[in-house]
């Protein structure tokens, strides 16, 4: 009987997080070059060793908290050992990866197929830089003239440790996210793989709100679930107006709870690139925000309509979050303690991006020493974490994390 019930529980931002899915940063931060930086969405090169040890402290910090820590490459290792899946996925990588020669991913395939299961894991997310795959082509073809100073058959994904963005939970069902990015868009087709095949999502009981195949982009560091009536997503750098419309006309039709989706609005800027960067929810009635940003932000309700959802504009943010959670009054907690100047330097370093992991209580970097302590005169219990390296990648704690299953209020 309980193999029906669905394992992915997500009602709410702050409801006591029980498990969540993390990838602890592998190679593929080693294959960040000064060159290819920015279209890896990196501003610095960290270094891995001590990143790997601030990543098992927040990891730490969960289990402590009585939170199951799965982990990406360990979930993907699993599905591997079938034969069969692996093949498809290692075909449709080479496809996307765009090898452009038949011969050449024709070796690359029968390459990875003769690697154990752990190892293709690693591969496809380190990505296979030309140095470890011996080619043995004769008859060139024009791309491979044409691609001779690119370092990588495969490319690697440095940004799967932020696994908020790839996939986002929403009450019982998932999104597997369209990436506004080139760089991060192998990171869905991995989770639609483990979705598919990983016994622990029980895809039969799993509905998905969204597709990685979708052209309109959406990211999970815009999702915010409020409330089990109310969703909230930014229309951002990332994510588009038409994807927060066609998932909220899903939730609409087929989750029981879900009646409102608030779209917010935030400059299309890096520093911003999602909600999440600027403003998470802390407890009941307490959110923090990034005070550079409140002024410009546009709030847009959706509710049901009859062939798309229906659209009302806000007045602003605090009014909406009292009305639509049925609040009297709510704690906007602005990041930074108050200086304008420290508020903007430490939203750089994420201090805005909070993970909730209880009512009341989160996880934050230590390095934002003002945002924490504004959050401790405000009630928050704050967990700090180191971030120095793991920072370099411009996200947080939240960013971080994809919540599998967290209490109901
Ligand atoms: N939710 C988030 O804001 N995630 C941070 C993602 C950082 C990553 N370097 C990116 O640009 O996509």
């Amino acid at each position: 009987m309980s193999d029906n019930k669905p394992f992915l529980q997500v009602r709410s931002e702050i409801g006591k997080l029980k498990a969540v899915m993390l990838h602890r940063p592998g190679k593929e931060l080693e294959r960040i070059t000064p060159q290819y930086l920015h279209e890896l969405l990196f501003d610095d090169i960290p270094w891995l060793k001590k990143m790997r040890n601030e990543h098992d402290g927040f990891a730490d910090a969960l289990r402590t908290n009585g939170c199951t820590v799965y982990y990406y490459e360990e979930m993907l290792e699993e599905i591997l050992r079938d034969d069969k899946i692996k093949e498809q996925l290692v075909a449709e990588v080479l496809e996307k990866s765009n090898i452009a020669n038949p011969d050449l991913e024709a070796q690359i395939k029968e390459f990875l197929m003769k690697k154990t299961s752990s190892e293709v894991a690693e591969t496809l997310i380190a990505g296979l830089h030309k140095k470890d795959f011996q080619e043995t082509i004769r008859d060139k073809r024009l791309v491979d003239y044409i691609k001779e100073e690119y370092p990588f058959y495969i490319n690697p994904l440095p940004n799967l440790y932020f696994t908020r963005d790839p996939g986002a939970v929403i009450g019982n069902g998932l999104c597997i996210n369209s990436m506004n990015t080139f760089a991060r868009e192998r990171e869905t087709m991995i989770l639609k793989y483990i979705y598919t095949f990983h016994s622990t999502f029980k895809k039969e009981v799993t509905p998905l709100w969204y597709d990685y195949h979708k052209k309109y982009s959406l990211e999970g560091g815009d999702i915010l679930v409020l409330g089990e009536n109310v969703v909230a997503i930014g229309c951002s750098e990332r994510t588009s107006a038409r994807g927060i419309e066609d998932v909220a006309a899903n939730l609409f039709s087929q989750d029981e709870k879900v009646r409102q989706v608030l779209a917010v609005q935030i400059p299309f800027t890096r520093a911003y690139m999602h909600l999440d960067t600027v403003f998470t929810m802390v407890d009941h009635d307490k959110f923090t925000i990034y005070p550079g940003v409140e002024e410009k932000l546009r709030v847009f309700r959706l509710s049901p309509g009859k062939t798309h959802p229906k659209v009302e504009v806000l007045p602003d943010l605090q009014s909406a979050l009292k009305e639509t959670l049925n609040l009297s009054a709510i704690d906007l907690i602005q990041s930074g303690g108050g200086d304008e100047v420290t508020a903007a330097r430490e939203q750089w370093n994420d201090s805005t991006n909070t993970l909730a992991i209880a009512p009341g209580v989160v996880i934050t970097y230590d390095r934002n020493e003002a945002s924490n302590e504004t959050l401790r005169k405000h009630g928050i219990k704050v967990i700090e974490i180191e971030g120095s390296e793991l920072v370099r990648g411009r996200g947080g704690p939240r960013c971080m994390s994809m919540p599998l299953v967290r209490e109901d209020l």
